[in-house]
C-alpha cells in the first residue's frame, strides 16, 4: 500500500526530463512538460542558489512538479515541489527537514536491496535504473534491462515509480509497457536533433502525468 511519509505524488508522473539549467527548465515548461528535475552536479550551494530559485519560481508559475537533485537544503529553503536523492545522499540528509517543509521526495535505486532501503524511508516515488546503457552518467552497476524493471514494478504495486537510464524515443514504448508510472530522460531530449519534436513525441507516449 502506498503510504508515503512525504506528500504523495500521482502514480503516473508522465514524461520526466532531467536537465542541468534554467534555460532547459523554461523551454520544457513552455513545451508542456509538467514533471521535471534540475540536476546540476558538483557545485557549492551558493553557486547554484540563483538557478535553483529561478527554476522553482518557473515551476510554480506553470503549476509543474519540479524536483531539485542533490541540493536539498536549497530546495527546503525555497520551497521546491520536491527533492530527488541518491542512496548515498540518504545517509547525509536530514529527511525530517524535507518532511517538515512539506516537500516530496524521490529516491534512486539500482537493485532489490536499495529498494528495501528506499521503501524504509517511505518516499513519494522510487526511481529504478539504470534500465539501459547510458552515456550521461558513469554507472558502477550493470543496466537492469526490461525484465528486471518489470519485476520491480510488480514488486512495488501501487507505489509511484520512475524508470531512468538510456531511455530513447524508440525504447520508451517498451519501458512504459512494464507499467512504470514515469520515464526520466536526459539525452533523449537534450541531445536530440530537434529537442522540441522529441519532447512532443515523448509527451504523446508518456503523457504529462496525472493531477
Ligand atoms: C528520476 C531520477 N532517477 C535517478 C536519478 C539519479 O540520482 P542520484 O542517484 O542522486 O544521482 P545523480 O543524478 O545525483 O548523479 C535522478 N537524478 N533522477
Ligand atoms: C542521472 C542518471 N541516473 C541514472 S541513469 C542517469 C542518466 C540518464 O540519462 P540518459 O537518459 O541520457 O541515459
Ligand atoms: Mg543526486
Amino acid at each position: 500500500m502506498y503510504q508515503p511519509d512525504f506528500p504523495p505524488v500521482p502514480f503516473r508522473l508522465g514524461l520526466y526530463p532531467v536537465v542541468d539549467s534554467v534555460e532547459w527548465i523554461a523551454r520544457l515548461l513552455d513545451a508542456g512538460v509538467r514533471t521535471l528535475q534540475l540536476r546540476i552536479k558538483d557545485q557549492r550551494d551558493d553557486q547554484v542558489e540563483d538557478e535553483v530559485v529561478t527554476a522553482i519560481a518557473l515551476g510554480r508559475r506553470y503549476n509543474a512538479r519540479l524536483f531539485i537533485n542533490d541540493y536539498w537544503q536549497l530546495a527546503v529553503k525555497h520551497q521546491a515541489y520536491g527533492v530527488h536523492l541518491g542512496q548515498e545522499d540518504l545517509e547525509t540528509t536530514d529527511l525530517n527537514a524535507i518532511r517538515k517543509a512539506g516537500l516530496r521526495l524521490g529516491v534512486s535505486t539500482h537493485d532489490d536491496m536499495e529498494i528495501d532501503i528506499a521503501l524504509a524511508a517511505r518516499p513519494s516515488y522510487i526511481a529504478l535504473g539504470h534500465v539501459f546503457p547510458t552515456q550521461t552518467k558513469q554507472m558502477p552497476s550493470a543496466p537492469q534491462g526490461l525484465a528486471q524493471l518489470a519485476r520491480y514494478i510488480e514488486r512495488l504495486g501501487d507505489y509511484p515509480t520512475v524508470a531512468i537510464g538510456g531511455i530513447s524515443l524508440a525504447r520508451a514504448p517498451e519501458v512504459l509497457a512494464t507499467g512504470v508510472g514515469s520515464i526520466a530522460v536526459v539525452s533523449a531530449i537534450t541531445q536530440a536533433d530537434d529537442w522540441h519534436q522529441a519532447t512532443r513525441q515523448l509527451l504523446e507516449l508518456a503523457g504529462v502525468g496525472d493531477e
